[in-house]
């Protein structure tokens, strides 16, 4: 069992290093960890926010586990040299176009979410983020209209293929749990909603059990603060997906809680939090390691096969958040050091 891990840049090696030592406090088999890096560090370091020999690394392994990337310096760097770019080369690379965005409210954490509690406690949701696409991966450019003035321009698109392929995720990810999936877009004013629906439509008859619905993007990042209840899987394209995913965070009480599992078509996948490097405390020990650490359960979970000790790491935060131990991102005063030698003791 390979698998990398790619800190990358400001809280993403602090956040990172309690993760790292969960998984080491499981004694697994044949486990080996190989370092690589990633974003405004590896740009430093060798004038690449994804060098060959990280990109290396990762296809060498089973599974990536990643921290976060970005760096306030490198936002004047021409866009293919940013931090971001380590982690969107990596997606685009792997072909990893799956995300998968888990969003529960644990048991005694109703009263961090910035929702009411009794709205708050229904939140048991998945976010299936569409991650090879749309705007992301489409022509961008600055250019100069003839009157003069400087236009930057996204293209936006998904093709029924792109499409297709996350629609089975997220009718299959749907007949594994609440059997209902909502498909969010903005299909009254975009084309590339249009197709995305249209499949989305044709796609459902694959799957008789699942009870598909439509929503409008504005509407969903509405219906999630009144009732995120009403949601049981949400799939999503590029851009809707990172937005929504970062609003339910909230919902459930903190960014610093939600994981992710990006997936592709084999057993390689890459698991990070969905937060970034938060620059604001980077360095200060104040980050929410629980993200993670979470992702690394996702990682046993969906790249090696070890349900058991996925579920164990996963008991174990909910069991430390149950005692009460917060960081400052939940009104707590515990850092990240701390929180992670809860989760040790409790595992
Ligand atoms: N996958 C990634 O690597 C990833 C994801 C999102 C943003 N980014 C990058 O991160 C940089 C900062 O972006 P941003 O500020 O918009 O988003 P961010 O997620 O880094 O931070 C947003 C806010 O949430 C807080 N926060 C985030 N994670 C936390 C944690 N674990 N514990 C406690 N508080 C936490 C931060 O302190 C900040 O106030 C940018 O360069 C951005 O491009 C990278
Ligand atoms: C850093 C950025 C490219 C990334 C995204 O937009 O996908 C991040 O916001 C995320 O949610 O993983
Ligand atoms: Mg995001």
């Amino acid at each position: 069992m390979k698998i990398a891990v790619f800190a990358g840049d400001g809280i993403g090696p602090e956040v990172t290093r309690e993760a790292v030592r969960v998984l080491e406090a499981l004694d697994l088999p044949g486990l080996v960890l190989f370092e690589g890096d990633v974003g405004g560090i590896a740009y430093k370091r060798h004038g690449h926010p994804l060098p060959a020999e990280t990109l290396e690394i990762a296809r060498s392994c089973d599974a990536i586990l990643f921290g976060a990337v970005g760096d306030p310096d490198c936002d004047n760097l021409e866009r293919h040299l940013r931090p971001e770019q380590a982690i969107l080369g990596l997606r685009k690379e792997l072909g990893l176009f799956a995300n998968l965005r888990p969003a529960k409210v644990f048991a005694g954490l109703e009263d961090a979410s910035a929702l009411r509690p009794e709205v708050a406690s229904k939140i048991d949701l998945l976010i299936v983020r569409e991650l090879n696409g749309d705007v992301y991966f489409g022509e961008k450019g600055i250019r100069i209209l003839p009157d003069g003035r400087r236009q930057g321009w996204d293209m936006m698109s998904y093709a029924e293929d792109e499409v297709r392929r996350i629609a089975h995720v997220g009718f299959r990810a749907a007949m594994g749990r609440g059997k209902k999936l909502c498909s969010v877009d903005k299909a009254n004013v975009l084309e590339t909603s249009q197709v995305w629906r249209d499949v989305m439509i044709e796609v459902a008859k694959d799957y008789p059990e699942v009870e598909l619905s439509h929503m409008y993007v504005d509407n969903a990042a509405m219906q999630l603060v009144r009732n995120p209840g009403q949601f049981d899987v949400v799939v999503t394209g590029n851009l809707f997906g990172d937005i929504l995913s970062d609003q339910a965070s909230m919902c459930v009480g903190s960014i610093g809680l939600l994981a992710s599992a990006s997936l592709s078509d084999g057993k390689m996948g890459l698991y990070e939090p969905i937060h970034g490097s938060a620059p604001d405390i980077a360095g200060k020990g104040l980050a929410n390691p629980m993200a993670t650490i979470l992702s690394a359960a996702m990682l046993l979970r969906h790249s090696l096969g070890l349900e058991a000790q996925a579920a164990r790491i996963e008991a174990a935060v909910a069991k430390t958040l149950a005692d009460g131990i917060r960081g400052g991102d939940l009104g707590g005063s515990h850092g990240t050091a701390a929180i992670g030698d809860a989760v040790l003791e409790r595992l």
